[in-house]
């Protein structure tokens, strides 16, 4: 007998998730379902999954359950896990909103980063607090066709290679994830952000994702772009005690970045439920491998 699975699709400035809605977590997501569940034209389609399963309930979240009801269980499009999404938790609040779990106002989400605090705004937008970024020591390059760059080896609780080049389209069609070298500064792969600068404070990427390949946007990737462009411009909010505040471009729409002078960086963003629908789970089992 077939039966339904609840599922939502939103996004934040393009960047699309797969939302599995299961309180109890008692949902299989293996990494082919994850994938198919993803897939533009077989699927639902998205870069992502969010399994939204209360904290409580996961074994990977149980230790923020006091701090944090709902624990994002995020997934890449290949089914892969990956520490954090910056779009993703934006997208999350949305939901929990939705679903009425939370109201306007403050609320916190745990991640397999952390807990992330969220502000759900009047206006639509969704700011949060994403924590510190780490800038590793160490030369890193990116490579696409007869090209190279150097490239900020920057962690956002995620791993990112961030190059600045003259032209977006240098980046080619990223169809491929783009060399980097070392690889060995990367064990478990990296996303891979390309540069232009498009004003003061003002810059504009494109995005190769770990898992993924190339989406509209990547928040996580604005942040490690934000302070790489700030370190680059010689502007450091911990040295000076004075904010500074980032326009970041995406394919997919606009993001604006603020690191504190305590380190603290802040995203704020749209994120948007588009769509509410059941999955098939005669079809999930066809998938199931
Ligand atoms: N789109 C996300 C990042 C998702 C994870 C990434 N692909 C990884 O594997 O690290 C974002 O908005 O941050």
């Amino acid at each position: 007998m077939s039966t339904r699975i609840a599922f939502l699709k939103g996004h934040g400035t393009e960047n699309d998730f797969v939302i599995v809605p299961d309180p109890d977590n008692t949902v299989d997501l293996p990494p082919a379902t994850v994938a198919a569940l993803c897939d533009r034209r077989a699927g639902v389609g998205g870069d992502g999954v969010l399994h939204a399963v209360r904290s409580a309930a996961h074994p990977e979240a149980r230790e923020m359950a006091a701090e944090a009801e709902w624990f994002m269980d995020y997934r890449n499009g290949d089914g892969s896990v990956a520490e954090m999404c910056g779009n993703g938790v934006r997208v999350f609040a949305r939901y929990l909103q939705h679903a009425g779990h939370v109201t306007e106002g403050d609320l916190a989400i745990a991640t397999r980063g952390g807990v992330k605090r969220v502000h759900l705004a009047k206006d639509g937008d969704v700011t949060v607090d994403m924590g510190r970024a780490l800038l590793p020591e160490g030369e890193v390059s990116v490579r696409v066709g007869g090209r190279s760059w150097p490239a900020r080896n920057v962690n956002m609780g995620n791993p990112h290679a961030v190059a600045f080049v003259d032209d977006l389209d240098h980046a080619g069609d990223l169809l491929s994830p783009p060399p980097v070298s070392p690889a060995a500064a990367y064990p478990d792969g990296v996303n891979v952000e390309f540069v232009v600068d498009r004003g003061p404070r003002h810059v504009a990427l494109r995005v190769h994702e770990r898992g993924s390949g190339e989406t509209r946007s990547c928040g996580t990737g604005a942040c490690a772009v934000a302070v790489a462009a700030a370190r680059r411009d010689g502007v450091d909010p911990a040295a000076t005690g004075t904010p500074a505040t980032y326009t970041v471009d995406v394919p997919g729409g606009r993001l604006v970045i603020t690191e504190r002078p305590d380190g603290g960086i802040e995203m704020t963003g749209p994120a948007v439920i588009v769509a509410e629908g059941e999955i098939d789970t005669e079809w999930l089992e066809t998938v199931r491998r």
